[in-house]
């Protein structure tokens, strides 16, 4: 395991009432049992695709394939697709230096376009700047029927035939979808395949919050160079325990499943926060947000999440979440920055009035600032658990992926919801077509 979850700081008898008492929890984890049963009866039958990724190692090639032919010769790779299409591979990308704050642009290679939100201007700017003649652009969707998705693809192909590029689209592009299964359209393919698209097949089994370590999120992750067989590597070390057949307590992502529904029932933690002090897992946060939210948001049920930085937030969201209502759950993720970085003038650190910052790294400080972080929480009565990742790198990432996305289930299994459906954000979907059509 490289990475360790600690729900000390979170328990009655550490921080008082507003943590989780003993019974609270062991009854979540005595429920959570059925989760761990249930989850092992679909890694033996086959029956949930995601438990069988660790150890899937068929689809690696194609992926490299795909990764090599869309870098030769490219200034520029754009991701076309939204929530799930996307989240997975930006927070693998971030690992290789995608968007990490104030430097991602300083990165070697061909530079990387996540178009997950869709805006006129922002994507108008893109086709205009962009060298479309030695661009990439891969359409991301599992049902390629995303209409953000569509109007992205639509619109990049129209520029490049405007461009002289219609014989080169076939290089261009590459599509990422479901196949085409009983009789059913799928627009992307339907829009891609005539001009010579090439297609990687969406793993049918696995939906799009949960398809970080197929190639949807690996394809990103090769491109960038990162080693996609560590990442899966890293996803086995999370199932690991859940396949020993230990007792719920001693599988993480139970554990972290049964605390957070047990504080969510008996003391009204209706908010889930997740503080990484680390900022390549900025795209970390904001993918736990999509998974938890679109997982176990139905009938009532489900608690918010909520993605934070650290320190930055500290100038941010600290103040509310050490002050305001009492109604949240934290996760602090630190790594192991003592030590790292640059180290701090001696001279100059007393001409700023911070002697102690003298011989010390940045990452002294930061590491000292997670740890004060989760203390001063717990010390005014918030329950936090931590999780410390001593290297960020493919491993620890995919078990930290997977970590979560089993702590998810487990969790839907407690609420008593399906984790698999989003029935809601349909609704929206249908009435925006309608205006855009009226
Ligand atoms: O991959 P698709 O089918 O384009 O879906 C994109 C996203 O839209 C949703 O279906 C609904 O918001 C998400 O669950 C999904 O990740």
């Amino acid at each position: 395991m490289s990475i360790s979850q600690n729900i000390e700081l979170a328990r009655e008898s550490a921080i008082g009432r507003e943590g989780v008492s003993d019974t609270a929890l062991s009854g979540a984890l005595k429920r959570s049992e059925a989760a761990l049963d249930w989850l092992r009866a679909r890694h033996a039958d086959g029956g949930l695709r995601l438990l069988q990724l660790p150890a899937e190692r068929a689809d690696i090639a194609s992926v490299q394939d795909a990764a090599k032919r869309l870098k030769a010769g490219a200034t520029d790779i754009v991701f076309l697709g939204t929530g799930g299409s996307s989240l997975g591979g930006q927070t693998l990308a971030q690992l290789a230096g995608y968007a990490v704050p104030g430097v991602g642009s300083l990165r070697d290679g061909p530079r990387i376009h996540f178009m997950d939100n869709l805006d006129p201007a922002s994507f108008g700017a893109l086709l205009e700047k962009l060298p479309l003649a030695t661009s990439r652009f891969v359409a991301i969707s599992k049902s390629g029927g995303t209409g953000e998705t569509l109007m992205q693809t639509m619109a990049a192909l129209s520029a490049c035939k405007a461009g002289g590029l219609q014989s080169k689209i076939g290089e261009l592009f590459l599509g990422l979808s479901e196949p085409v299964k009983g009789g059913k359209r799928n627009a992307l393919r339907d829009l891609l395949e005539p001009e010579g698209v090439a297609f990687l097949e969406h793993d049918t089994g696995v939906g799009g919050r949960f398809s970080g370590l197929t190639n949807v999120g690996l394809l990103p992750a090769a491109i960038l160079g990162l080693d996609i067989v560590a990442l899966r590597e890293g996803a086995a070390n999370a199932l690991a325990p859940v396949l020993a057949n230990k007792p719920a307590r001693e599988v993480p992502s139970a554990l972290g499943a049964s605390l957070s529904i047990a504080l969510a029932e008996s003391k009204g933690k209706t908010i889930s926060a997740v503080m990484a002090y680390a900022d390549k897992l900025e795209k970390f946060a904001k993918w736990y947000v999509q998974l938890w939210a679109e997982s176990l948001g139905k009938d009532g049920k489900g608690t918010t999440p909520i993605a934070a930085l650290g320190p930055v937030d500290q100038h941010s969201q600290l103040q509310l979440f050490i002050a305001g209502p009492r109604d949240k759950l934290f996760t602090v993720l630190t790594t192991g920055v003592a030590g790292k970085g640059p180290k701090i003038d001696a001279e100059l650190a007393k001409r700023a009035h911070e002697a102690d910052f003298g011989g010390k790294t940045i990452g002294d400080l930061v590491a000292a600032q997670g740890r004060a972080t989760a203390e001063t929480l717990a010390k005014n009565g918030c329950p936090v658990r931590t999780f410390h990742l001593d290297t960020i790198d493919e491993t620890s990432l995919g078990e930290l992926l997977m970590h979560f996305m089993l702590e998810t289930i487990i969790a839907a299994h407690l609420l008593g919801v399906d984790a698999f459906d989003q029935p809601a954000v349909e609704e929206g979907k249908i009435l925006a077509k309608k205006y855009l059509a009226g």
